[in-house]
């Protein structure tokens, strides 16, 4: 394993498939500020053993050894929500190690200089708003630190010019940390959302509203699935208008359109919960019904049959119906879903051959 994928191996532990991009790109984060952690807090703690400040140097290797551990638990199988543990861990550490060096001062007064990295780490790792609790914590410890009088709450002094100044430049970067989180996760929320509508929007029908093809595919593929693992009976059923070509010359195309909406509307007031409906093609639907054996799928291919054909347009002063023939078939252990599905069409065919307006089954 060469140099490079020794590295990536190491900022992807923990990154899998089934946590999806968010959360992966977090938990590469996380690794990446646990690496750097204790990286830094190794060499810093051997340059204090170096100087001879044992107090220093201890404590940063045990920051160091905590950075580590909460890359560790990335890994572990047995921890519920290793991701949330582990940024815990970097956070409450990354903080104490701040505090100690704000009360001893570091190496000659700059380790306050550190603590402007606590608020990208404690807001990305928090969120908004438990990263803006933990930040108000922590400015609360270190000005009770360094603003109790005389400086008796320090292990060393610094001017109140120093302090001041920190505590102020300190909460200006909080600040501004805290807007970019609020902006980054607003905009987050709104791609969410795009997202999630462009994709329902891709499974739909943008005329009846039905599922597309793309769309029952998805429902096709999960329940023949689930029929195979519990032996459960499932039915397809395949729709097509009777010379609906006629519609559309007679009555115009708009009446045609709207004729396919009403059947998808009457398609669905007879279906149950657990039924797929799909605009399959023009005038074409195909129902999926779980749990139905093919008896079952001919008593409710027969009610939707009679029902269309009762229904009743108006065009000017005229009026008119239209009826469908129905294909339909029960899937068998052996099929796979394309085999079903031509077997249901084979009946629709035979359906239309017969004269139409008629449900057939094998
Ligand atoms: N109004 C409208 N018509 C459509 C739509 N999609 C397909 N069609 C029409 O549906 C008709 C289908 O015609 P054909 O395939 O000949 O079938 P048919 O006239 O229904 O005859 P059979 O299926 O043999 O009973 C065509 O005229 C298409 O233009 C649509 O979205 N809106």
């Amino acid at each position: 394993m060469d140099f490079k994928s020794f590295v990536l191996n190491h900022l992807n532990t923990g990154v899998v498939q089934t946590n999806g991009p968010e959360k992966n790109q977090q938990i590469f984060i996380a690794n990446l500020f646990s690496f750097i952690g204790y990286a830094l807090a190794f060499l810093m703690g051997v340059s204090a053993f170096i100087r001879q400040d044992w107090l220093l140097g201890s404590v940063l290797l045990i920051a160091c050894l905590l950075f580590f551990s909460s890359h560790l638990i990335l890994r572990s199988k047995r921890i519920t929500n290793p991701y949330n543990v582990s940024a815990n861990l970097v956070t409450s550490s990354l903080m104490l190690l701040m505090v100690y060096l704000v009360y001893t001062g570091g190496v000659n007064g700059t380790g306050p200089l550190w603590i402007y990295i606590v608020p990208p780490v404690v807001l990305f790792f928090g969120g908004l708003r438990k990263g803006t609790r933990n930040l108000a914590l922590f400015v609360l410890v270190i000005s009770i630190l360094m603003f109790y009088p005389n400086n008796e709450w320090l292990g060393t002094s610094y001017t109140f010019e120093f302090k001041s100044r920190l505590l102020y430049s300190f909460l200006t970067v909080s600040c501004l940390f805290a807007l970019y989180e609020y902006v980054r996760q607003n905009s987050f929320q709104r791609i969410k959302e795009m997202s999630q509508k462009y994709e329902k929007q891709a499974m739909r029908d943008p005329l009846s509203g039905l599922l597309n093809r793309r769309g029952m595919r998805e429902r096709l593929q999960n329940e023949f699935e689930r029929s195979q693992r519990y032996k459960n009976d499932l039915t397809v059923m395949m729709c097509d208008i009777d010379h609906f070509k006629v519609v559309n010359d007679q009555y115009g195309h708009d009446k045609g359109d709207d004729v396919i909406i009403n059947l998808g509307a009457i398609f669905e007031s007879c279906l149950r919960k657990n039924d797929s409906l799909a605009r399959w093609g023009g005038e074409e639907y195909l129902l999926l019904l779980p749990e139905t054996n093919g008896d079952q799928g001919m008593q409710l291919a027969e009610k939707l049959r009679r029902k269309i054909a009762e229904t009743q347009y108006k065009h000017d002063d005229k009026t008119f119906s239209v009826t469908i023939s129905i294909g339909l078939h029960q899937i068998a252990a052996t099929d796979t879903i394309n085999q079903a599905i031509t077997k249901a069409d084979t009946n629709l065919y035979k359906a239309k051959k017969q004269g139409r307006n008629r449900c057939i089954i094998d």
